[in-house]
């Protein structure tokens, strides 16, 4: 031990085998925050104190409304709505289905506070920039995070209008190096290595099937394992067939980097895809996936999802 840190101290000080060692260790969490543009400790602080000087109220769950299904934020009672370009430092919206709003209220009277409009890789935020608003979550108070995605359907057994509760993800972006967690470690968010097996809560997936058989949507639901691709392209038949080799349930270009910076800081997660469509793996096959198919299964599903969405949050209230 004592060993390791006379070594670090002598590269440190660049004294090893007489070379000069870049320092690069001295560069402060501080120096690099300001010179990548990152938000720093401070920074998501002073964005949750914004929120929390508005709102009289601390929510403990959060929820993320995926591409067409903002309405989910439209259920709550007496809103209290953040549009992102008034919040200092906040970054907007630019998709279509994603209204670009922070809106706080009860959900079958609990309280809570819904991203409606998320950040994607393909707008050209990077991927701590798209997790950020988790982190203000966390600072207001959340504990509970309930993602939602539109999602492609890869497995075979499933069909468009289906709910394919996230058991598992797979991090293919960070298969290329890219993950929101990258640069130095903010320990007052989380560790520098927090493990991802134990990401999604197995319990509430298994609660989650039983309001579902029991709200009359067990029909629709599932389980499977979920993956983001960086989009806004969607996926060639080769690519698919791939995806499906790997164990992919569901494809879509969110939500996995928004639950490793919510389990970086200890938030419980719950997560699940609309399937809006079924992946093409069919070479024959002339149809095109498309973003208007997937807004319209998301009003089609509205009012399932709400109730879906409300169980689950009474649930989790009453089990916190
Ligand atoms: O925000 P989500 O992941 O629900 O949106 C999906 C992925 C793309 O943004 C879009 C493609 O139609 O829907
Ligand atoms: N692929 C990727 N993202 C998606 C899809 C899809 O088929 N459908 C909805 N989001």
């Amino acid at each position: 031990m004592n060993g390791t840190c006379e070594l670090k101290k002598r590269l440190l000080n660049g004294a090893s085998n007489g070379h000069a060692f870049a320092v690069e260790n001295e560069t402060s969490n501080d120096q690099y925050y300001a010179n990548n543009n990152v938000y720093s400790y401070e920074a998501v602080v002073n964005i949750a104190e914004y929120l929390l000087d508005r709102v009289p109220y601390r929510p403990r769950i959060g929820i993320i409304c995926g591409s067409g299904m903002g309405s989910l934020a439209e259920a709550l009672s007496n809103p209290i709505k953040f549009p992102y370009e008034d919040i200092p430092n906040f970054p907007v919206s630019t998709v279509e289905g994603h209204a670009g709003q922070l809106v706080f209220g009860r959900l079958s009277g609990v309280p809570v506070m819904c991203m409606q409009g998320r950040f994607h890789y393909y707008e050209g935020y990077p991927l701590w920039k798209c997790a950020m608003p988790v982190r203000v979550m966390k600072m207001v108070g959340v504990t509970h995070l309930i993602a939602t995605n539109a999602a492609g359907g890869l497995n075979k057994t499933y069909k468009v209008g289906d709910i394919m509760l996230v058991k598992d993800h797979i991090n293919m972006m960070g298969f290329a190096g890219n993950n929101p967690l990258q640069g130095p470690n903010e320990a007052r968010f989380g560790p520098r290595f927090p493990p991802m097996n134990t990401a999604y809560d197995k319990q509430l997936v298994r609660k989650a099937k039983e309001i579902a058989a029991l709200e009359g949507l067990g029909d629709l639901v599932h389980d499977g394992v979920y993956t983001c691709l960086g989009g806004p392209s969607f996926e060639t038949v080769a690519e698919l067939k791939m995806l499906g080799m790997l164990g992919v349930d569901a494809v879509g270009m969110s939500t996995v980097h928004e639950v490793i910076t919510a389990r970086h800081c200890n938030m419980s997660v719950f997560a699940f895809s609309l399937i809006t469509n079924m992946c093409i793996t069919d070479y024959d096959c002339g149809d095109e996936a498309n973003h208007c198919e997937v807004l319209d299964v998301g009003k089609l599903r509205e009012a399932d999802l709400r109730h879906f969405v409300s169980k689950i949050v009474v649930h989790l209230a009453h089990n916190m």
